[in-house]
């Protein structure tokens, strides 16, 4: 049997993982530097993504450890999404490879979903039920128990702080309730990696401080989260991994330490992705320039 996992030879289309057809201006996939890390939670190879003309995800590789608190952070439109939804079966890649502790993703979805607890961004929920609806709709769909299910409910909504909004409708819930009953979602069939695009975003600082407090007892028993965040601080406070993406393109992964290298997470972000304006900005927008 062949290596699922081996790179392409030179010349031919890259290798999918799956039926995934093959277009013309599909890329090459450079040779990756080494099988999948078996080790890891996750573990990404050759992966990418394009949609027309745009490259989203130019082949990246990246190894999140099992048991770290892996920030992934990168600027508009830099492929976060995009990568995470290819890591947790949300989009087919058009190349690569990626395993789930130890088993290809993409040959078994099903049995990889189960391993994962996923916040996608945007999310799109059954709105019409309310907050207690939808979380007992969670667990019943991963298969769990009603006793265990009503019992872990109350558990989350507590610790969201979404108790007394428990039987209203999500349609009427704010951004950040609404972000945070998805996060309860994610977490109630107690997955052993967590995969949360963007779990702060409109989200109060008490419950955000709780929801961190949550996820980093998770991570001290063993589980893995990956989280999106654009909040460089946060990322440097909270994880202890971190990856750069800009262009589709890794431009650093690592411990927190290794990447900022002795500065702040911030800075060495900005000096990884560019894009720091020297213009002199919209004159037109000072309130002295009032031509109107
Ligand atoms: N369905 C799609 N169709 C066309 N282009 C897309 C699609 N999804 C993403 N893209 C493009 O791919 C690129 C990467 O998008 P992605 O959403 O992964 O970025 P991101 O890092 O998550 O950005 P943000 O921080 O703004 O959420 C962007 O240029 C985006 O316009």
């Amino acid at each position: 049997m062949s290596d699922p996992f081996a790179p392409p030879p030179a010349g031919a289309p890259p290798h999918t993982g799956h039926d995934a057809p093959q277009r013309a201006d599909t890329p090459t996939a450079s040779p990756s530097p080494a099988a999948p890390d078996p080790s890891a939670a996750l573990s990404i190879r050759g992966l990418w993504k394009r949609f027309g003309q745009k490259t989203a995800v130019a082949g990246i590789d990246l190894d999140v450890p099992r048991g770290s608190f892996f920030g992934f952070v990168g600027p508009n439109g830099a492929g976060k999404t995009t990568t995470l939804s290819m890591a947790t079966g949300l989009l087919r890649p058009d190349a690569g490879a990626v395993m789930v502790n130890g088993a290809d993703f993409w040959a078994d979805p099903d049995a990889g979903k189960a391993q994962l607890g996923v916040l996608p961004d945007g999310v799109r929920l059954f709105d019409r039920l309310t907050g207690l609806q939808l979380l007992t709709y969670a667990g019943l769909l991963r298969g769990m128990e009603r006793d265990m299910v009503a019992e872990r409910s109350e558990d989350l909504l507590r610790a969201l702080d979404l108790t007394a909004d428990k039987n209203t409708f999500v349609v009427d819930y704010s951004a950040g309730m609404t972000k945070k009953i998805a996060l309860g979602c994610a977490l109630i069939h107690a997955p052993r990696i967590l995969v949360l695009d963007e779990p702060f975003e409109a989200v109060d600082p008490v419950s955000a401080a709780n929801i961190r407090d949550m996820l980093s007892d998770y991570v001290r028993s063993g589980g893995t989260v990956i989280v999106s965040s654009h909040v460089m601080d946060l990322v440097q406070r909270m994880c202890d991994h971190v990856a750069v993406i800009a262009d589709g393109h890794i431009r650093a992964a690592g411990t927190i330490d290794d990447v900022r290298a002795g500065g702040s997470l911030e800075d060495r972000f900005v000096e990884l992705v560019g894009g720091r304006q020297q213009t002199e900005g919209l004159a037109w927008l000072r309130t002295s320039s009032d031509s109107a």
